[in-house]
């Protein structure tokens, strides 16, 4: 495409510097342009892009975009704001994908991802052909692609909402994460549903109090509905058992659907039982019961399915199906995942990394727990501290052994994390392995035949980042080699 198409993509720019190049594709990393680039200055978190024109220029870039001046010889755009003129030409370079697609997105601190494999489950089985991407990649038919980022950037969302449909995904869900919203990865995205799932303590790094954390995700619901008789669907899905909602009703001009267990809701569950190997509980919907027998465990379960259920309707696909797909699904990855090894006591791996998640897969665990409670935790390097004491507390609180240990320290000294979670740890014994293949083997030797031992925190991950180098580490697998080794020791 020419730089001059492009630009149909912009009400207000200047260009500096004569010429129409073509355009081959769009990057903002210095490090990855090739002849044809058309290289965007983000002035980001840490640096300033505008440093690395020069480089791209260097590298082959066609043009630059930028908001600040640059010394380069080749064509400059210059616009107010780089980072939404990339979301605007990214749009219009791929072609409004998402205007085309059925796009679900799913804000909320816990059950996106979760929400995001359940979506997908139940369109594919009503023959939509449905895309994913979110914190595990990004998904379609046989197809993935790592990600970075749980909501990827801007112009890599609409490249890949573009292959997607070029394959023949009729439908996307995508996790929308508060820093994407507020960043403006999303922009751009014509969605059809959102959904909320809830709003606990996270990332207070970026957003500083839990009232601006809680209108970072407010953006999924004002870029909803403002489109009547277009003839697209569009819904906000709102669990109304979290405050937020409240607000969130009030930002959108779409149709709202509710979900909930505590209060009255369009889509309820009742009744909840859980088990070790699943939960039922029925559903109520349209002055309907349903029966629902499902694998997935626990409480904050039976919330991520009435979403799912509550998004899917807006498709229009009938609930008996949907239910009886939801009933064959056995788990997603690294999310309440056992591990079993042959070992006589129980293993479970959960993506944990919040204190309301961990808070709710301790109390998941109890209701079924008939031994002792063992957990191994940590939290991450360089993100929100506001937690660590938190979730030290609910690790120790509520298990008969805690194990505070390292979760992805980046640049930041293990010890000192640990020293920051202790903190919050009053009266109880606990122990503190900074080393997690440690802790996971001392974990291991300590469980007694009927305990259950849950591995909170990395859940699908299968790294170790130290530093900023990713060591290869995944929890499931340290189990299974500490599990087998006990084994060895003992026959
Ligand atoms: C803190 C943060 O949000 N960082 C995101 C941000 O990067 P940044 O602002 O730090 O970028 P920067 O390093 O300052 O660089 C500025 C610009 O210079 C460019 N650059 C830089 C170096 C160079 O040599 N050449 C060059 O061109 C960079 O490509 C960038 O365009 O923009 C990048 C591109 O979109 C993201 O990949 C990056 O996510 C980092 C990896 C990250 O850790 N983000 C976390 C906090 C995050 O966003 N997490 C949420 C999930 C949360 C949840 O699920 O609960 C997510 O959506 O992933
Ligand atoms: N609806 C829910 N409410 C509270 N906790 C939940 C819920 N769903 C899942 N969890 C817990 O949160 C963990 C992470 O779940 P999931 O990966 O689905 O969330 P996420 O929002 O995608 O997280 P991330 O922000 O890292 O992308 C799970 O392992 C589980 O412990
Ligand atoms: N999406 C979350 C993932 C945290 C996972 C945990 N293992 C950690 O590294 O803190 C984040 O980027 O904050
Ligand atoms: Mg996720």
């Amino acid at each position: 495409m020419k730089l001059s198409d492009c630009l149909k993509a912009l009400d207000i720019f200047r260009q500096e510097g004569a010429g129409n190049p073509e355009i081959d594709d769009l990057m903002i990393d210095s490090r990855l342009v090739k002849p044809g680039s058309l290289f965007f200055c983000i002035k980001g978190h840490h640096i300033d892009g505008h440093r690395f024109a020069r480089q791209a220029q260097a590298s082959g870039a066609s043009a630059i975009v930028a908001q600040d001046a640059v010394d380069v010889s080749i064509p400059v755009i210059r616009v107010n704001d780089t980072h939404r003129a990339l979301a605007m030409i990214s749009d219009y370079f791929y072609g409004h994908p998402s205007h085309e697609l059925f796009l679900l997105g799913v804000t909320g601190t816990n059950g996106k991802t979760t929400i995001t494999y359940l979506v997908q489950a139940i369109q594919e089985a009503a023959g939509i052909n449905t895309g994913l991407i979110g914190t595990m990649g990004m998904h379609y038919k046989n197809k993935s692609i790592p990600v970075q980022n749980t909501t990827p950037e801007v112009h890599l969302i609409h490249q890949n909402l573009a292959e997607m449909k070029a394959e023949g995904a009729a439908s996307v869900v995508m996790e929308a994460s508060s820093n994407a919203l507020y960043d403006g990865r999303l922009h751009g995205c014509a969605f059809n549903v959102g959904i909320f799932t809830n709003l606990t303590e996270d990332h207070l790094d970026l957003h500083g109090t839990m009232k601006d954390y809680m209108y970072a995700k407010s953006l999924l619901f004002s870029q909803l509905g403002n489109c009547y008789g277009t003839g697209q669907k569009k819904a906000a899905v709102l669990n109304v058992d979290d405050p937020a909602s409240e607000v969130y009703k009030h930002m959108t001009a779409s149709h709202v659907i509710t979900y909930g267990i505590n209060h009255s809701a369009d889509f309820r569950a009742k009744a909840i039982k859980i088990n070790p190997s699943g939960t039922e509980f029925v559903l109520e919907n349209a002055g309907h019961s349903y029966p629902v027998s499902m694998k997935l465990i626990g409480k904050f379960s039976v919330y991520n399915v009435l979403a799912a259920l509550a998004a899917c309707s807006v498709s229009g696909i009938a609930l008996e199906a949907m239910i009886h797909t939801v009933e064959q699904i056995k788990g997603v990855a690294g999310r309440f995942e056992p591990v079993d090894a042959g070992q006589d006591f129980t293993v479970i791996v959960d993506y944990s990394h919040t204190p309301d998640s961990l808070e709710n897969a301790l109390s998941t665990i109890k209701e079924f727990a008939r031994k002792r409670v063992i957990t191994i935790a940590g939290c991450g390097g360089d993100r929100e501290r506001g937690k660590r004491p938190i979730m030290a507390k609910i690790a120790v609180d509520n298990s008969d052994l805690a194990i505070l240990t390292a979760d992805n320290p980046r640049t930041e000294d293990p010890e000192q994390i640990l020293l920051e979670m202790e903190a919050g740890v009053t009266g109880r014994d606990y122990r503190k392995i900074p080393d997690r293949r440690e802790a996971i083997r001392y974990a291991v030797d300590e469980a007694e035949s009927g305990d259950i031992l849950l591995i909170a925190g990395k859940g699908h991950e299968d790294y170790q980042i130290i530093g900023t180098t990713k060591h290869h580490f995944d929890d499931r697998e340290e189990a299974r080699k500490a599990i087998r080794a006990r084994m060895n020791r003992t026959n």
